[in-house]
């Protein structure tokens, strides 16, 4: 009897929940809407295509499929300067649900307020004093892709790529890089702590109603160094701790480089404890680590990758570098500032950066009040809207029939009215008041690292796959896998001047 009567309760809420989501996608005012027959129904079917890790090729085949043209007026309405679309529920799965952060959070007011505290350490007048940092970085990169080649194994340089950007990250942050490159190897179980962070967002940012509840859960069963973005946040803790005691015992000076990100925030949060409080260091330098390094990573490594896949442009950005270096115009170092007089160097980094960003899913905003009009179709507020840079930049509209093609040329034109048409569209970090707050960051190391590599190896492509390509997996960071080559050094090795000493392990 009991169990008769829970068969029959069961298919009623079964057949409830079946009858909700029917009205739900009939009745919606987003019918219209062009897209996959089972995406009507239910968030699932979006979570199961995420889930599959390649949801920026999937989301521009959708667009093709189903004849979507994107419009380009469209990045202006949802996040252009002064817009009222806020950041979805999708981010909150981001952080923890005590405290803000700034990349989660959801709040135009308290965002606005926590973005002016931060901005000024990272603009790029404040940037190019941490150069010698990166040189060093950049010296130590080149020293192990030297024995790397000389041992003759294969390199997978998004590993190197990413060792790379997370130790000068680690340096301009915290005064000291953390070693990855002096080890070849994940210190601190950092990266993949991140890796499984970048998993738990996009995932469960879905169904973000579960946050809370994994969040806590998760957290204990890690135990003191707690899980996922709180593990980075223990590990950050513990670094600006050794910097108060440094500050405290009068060291101020310690060290000849720029002063780090964690000694000017230390020393806003003196000054004005109200205004600039110490979640404001702890937010500063956990996001340096969070978001800055895997995201440089992977945009050198797309860099390198669509160069070696067209020899052609790699052998013109070499002769430009020759050309400048023989005019005096380009130093040992690849000054950041003689960096950006070169043209083909600039219009390889931005069309590798159109080709490959990294991030591959929409950037979700809630439709304000009274709703907007968005691509000739009225959406209601409320409605999650969004766009994924990935199919952003190859829009054929604005980008040409070859927008699937890796052509630097492209920026050089002289058409100002297309050029300043295909900038609008070019956004691989974000736009308006959510744009990325560390992109000078990447810009500066970016600059330096791909002439330096350009003119000093040779690589040689062996990513094990037939036509050459490398596989990617995204989990909102589109990483590559498997990005395997052959290096060979074309300079000799004494050239390095190595400071090795300055890690933090
Ligand atoms: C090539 C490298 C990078 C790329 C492609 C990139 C991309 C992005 C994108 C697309 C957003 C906006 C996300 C959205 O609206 O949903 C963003 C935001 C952000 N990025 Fe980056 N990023 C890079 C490097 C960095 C670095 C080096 C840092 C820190 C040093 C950083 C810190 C942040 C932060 C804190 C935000 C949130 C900003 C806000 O909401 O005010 N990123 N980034």
């Amino acid at each position: 009897m009991m169990d008769n009567f829970a068969v029959v309760a069961s298919a009623l809420v079964l057949l409830y929940y079946i009858l909700q989501q029917v009205l739900r996608a009939v009745l919606s005012p987003l019918r219209s809407v062009p897209g996959p027959f089972l995406a009507r129904w239910s968030d699932a079917w979006y979570l199961w295509q995420v889930k599959g890790a390649h949801w920026e090729t999937q989301n521009i085949q959708l667009h093709r499929e189903h004849g979507i043209i994107a419009d380009p007026e469209a990045v202006g309405i949802i996040y252009g300067h002064g817009t009222r679309f806020v950041k979805s529920s999708w981010y909150d799965a981001w952080g923890s649900p005590s405290n803000w952060n700034l990349f989660a959070d959801r709040s135009i007011q308290r965002h606005a307020n926590n973005r002016r505290q931060l901005q000024n350490t990272y603009s790029m007048t404040s940037l190019v004093s941490y150069e010698p940092y990166v040189n060093q970085c950049a010296d130590i990169f080149s020293r192990r892709l030297c024995e790397l080649g000389e041992a003759g194994v294969s390199v997978d340089m998004g590993h190197w790529m990413q060792c790379y950007a997370f130790d000068v990250i680690g340096q301009i942050t915290f005064g000291k890089r953390i070693g990855f490159l002096d080890r070849g190897a994940d210190i601190q179980g950092i990266m993949r702590v991140i890796e499984k962070q970048l998993m738990y967002g996009t995932l469960v940012g879905i169904y973000t109603r579960f946050h809370r509840l994994a969040f806590g859960v998760l957290n204990f069963l890690a135990g003191k160094n707690g899980a996922g973005r709180e593990h980075i946040v223990k590990l950050t803790e513990v670094r600006i701790a050794e910097e108060q005691e440094r500050r405290k015992a009068k060291r101020a000076g310690d060290g000849d480089g720029a002063e780090p990100f964690v000694s000017k925030f230390l020393a806003k949060y003196e000054q004005d404890p109200e205004k600039f409080s110490m979640l404001h260091v702890l937010a500063g330098c956990t996001a340096n680590m969070a978001a800055g390094s895997d995201t440089t990573g992977i945009s050198l490594s797309a860099i390198l990758y669509y160069l070696l896949r067209h020899p052609k442009c790699l052998q013109e950005l070499r002769r430009e570098i020759e050309e400048f270096r023989a005019r005096g115009l380009l130093s040992e170092s690849f000054g950041f500032k003689e960096t950006q007089q070169m043209p083909y160097l600039q219009a390889v980094i931005k069309e590798g950066l159109r080709m490959h960003p990294a991030t591959g899913l929409p950037m979700e905003r809630v439709v304000p009040e009274g709703g907007a009009t968005i691509c000739g179709r009225f959406f209601p507020a409320g409605t999650i809207v969004g766009i994924n840079s990935w199919v952003a930049h190859r829009n054929t509209q604005v980008f040409g029939a070859d927008a699937d093609e890796f052509r630097p040329e492209r920026w050089l034109i002289s058409d100002e009215e297309k050029l300043a048409a295909m900038n609008r569209q070019w956004i691989p970090f974000g736009v308006g008041s959510r744009t990325c707050i560390g992109r000078h960051v990447s810009t500066l190391e970016i600059s330096k690292l791909i002439p330096r590599v350009i003119h000093e190896f040779d690589f040689e492509l062996s990513t094990g796959s037939a036509e050459g390509s490398w596989s990617t997996e995204n989990y909102w960071f589109v990483k590559p896998r498997g990005f395997e080559v052959k290096v060979t050094c074309r300079k000799p090795k004494d050239g390095h001047n190595l400071v090795e000493e300055t890690r933090i392990e």
